[in-house]
């Protein structure tokens, strides 16, 4: 299985596990407004890396990734729905996109 669906897999299964004992289920327990202020932190932070340190850039990254899969998770949205919105886009550059969307 690809690293990113075996991490997927893992933090579903912390649904429900001890927030004392695991840190995807304390973040679930704290609520969606939690988890997405998390992700906008670490975004923040891939941001600054890319601007002034990008030997942190790959770490950073890995952050913001995970955070986007805990709250992918926790609205119920799988890694194949985001897979398939991007197999639809494949193909159509952002300019076509744009331009057909202010027709
Ligand atoms: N990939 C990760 C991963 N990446 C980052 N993090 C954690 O994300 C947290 C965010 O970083 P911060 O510096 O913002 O943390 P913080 O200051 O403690 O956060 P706050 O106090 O602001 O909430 C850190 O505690 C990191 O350890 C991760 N925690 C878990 N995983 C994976 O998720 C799996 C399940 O983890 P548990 O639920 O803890 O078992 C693990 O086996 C890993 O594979």
């Amino acid at each position: 299985m690809d690293p990113l669906d075996r991490l997927a897999a893992t933090i579903r299964d912390r649904r429900g596990a001890d927030p004392g004992s695991s840190y995807v289920a304390s973040l679930f327990a704290k609520g969606r407004p939690k988890i997405a202020q998390k992700l906008g932190e670490e975004a923040v932070e891939t941001v600054i890396a890319a601007m002034a340190q990008p030997d942190k850039i790959v770490s950073e990254a890995a952050d913001l990734i995970f955070h986007l899969l805990v709250l992918l998770a926790d609205a119920d949205v799988t890694l194949d729905d985001v897979r398939a919105e991007l197999a639809r886009r494949e193909g159509v550059s952002g300019h076509t996109e744009k331009a057909a969307r202010n027709a």
